[in-house]
């Protein structure tokens, strides 16, 4: 059975306590029988609001990044356990933005989706290519190399997600065909098969890249796409419950 479509925003270094407007908005547009989970990730100076705005919805909120250790000496930084008793049920790791702004190795990714993991979250693990590597034939190379570095051995379709997310088509209004999302989304199935044999079909597997309502339909019907990772059209709650119907 495929598995639960999941439609996640990530609001990246946006939003206000104002915004929690748009969570309250959202909530009001969902219908009570989604066929989809939502997960919104506000940045963590948020993450109690918007918890306590999506109160009482089908909304889940998660937190965009953590530290791999569970406390200590990192000035800034913020564990999975931190985000967890807040009440939240996700985090991302590995997002492209900070494997460039921070220089996070795959290594990292899959310790901090690890750590998440020991938290009591669900990791979303991302991974993506360049353009230049895309350009260059190297996409599955790059892609199968993410996922078996940031991917931890111990990583169960109940504890880990992974997004791909081109990094050409985050926030650029361009989006890869349905057939290029077929073939990564197909071997990264392939990989998760191979290394975690049944269970490989279970993973959710999110495209992430300028979704947006008027392709979240057609991508989200694409083979191996479990849901969506969705940046800008997250912000705002017509936009984004646009995208969450393309599952009703
Ligand atoms: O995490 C979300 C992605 O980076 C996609 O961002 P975008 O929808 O603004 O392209």
């Amino acid at each position: 059975m495929a598995p639960r479509p999941l439609v996640a925003g990530n609001w990246k270094m946006n939003g206000l306590r104002a915004d929690a407007a748009e969570v309250r908005a959202l909530a009001t547009l969902l219908t009570d029988d989604l066929a989809c989970d939502v997960l919104i990730c506000p940045p963590a100076t948020l993450l109690t609001t918007i918890l306590d705005a999506a109160k009482g919805s089908a909304i889940a909120v998660g937190g965009q990044d953590c530290h791999a250790k569970v406390s200590g000496a990192h000035t800034g930084d913020i564990s999975a356990a931190m985000i967890k008793d807040l009440g939240c049920s996700h985090v991302i790791v590995g997002h492209s933005e900070r494997r460039t702004d921070h220089g996070e190795s795959d290594a990292l990714v899959r310790t901090k989706a690890e750590a998440a993991v020991a938290a009591g979250l669900v990791a979303i693990v991302c991974v993506g290519e360049t353009e230049a590597e895309r350009d260059g034939g190297k996409t599955l190379d790059v892609v199968g190399r993410q996922v078996l570095g940031s991917v931890p051995d111990a990583a169960t379709p109940a504890t880990v997600i992974v997004a791909y997310e081109p990094v050409w088509a985050i926030g650029t209004g361009r989006t890869p065909t349905e057939a290029e999302v077929a073939e990564v989304h197909g071997f990264i199935r392939a990989e998760l098969s191979q290394r975690f044999a049944a269970a490989g079909a279970e993973f959710r597997l999110l495209y992430g890249g300028s979704v947006k309502p008027s392709n979240a339909k057609s991508l989200m019907a694409v083979a191996n796409v479990d849901g969506a990772l969705v940046g800008g059209a997250s912000l705002k709650a017509v936009d984004f419950s646009g995208i969450i119907n393309a599952y009703n």
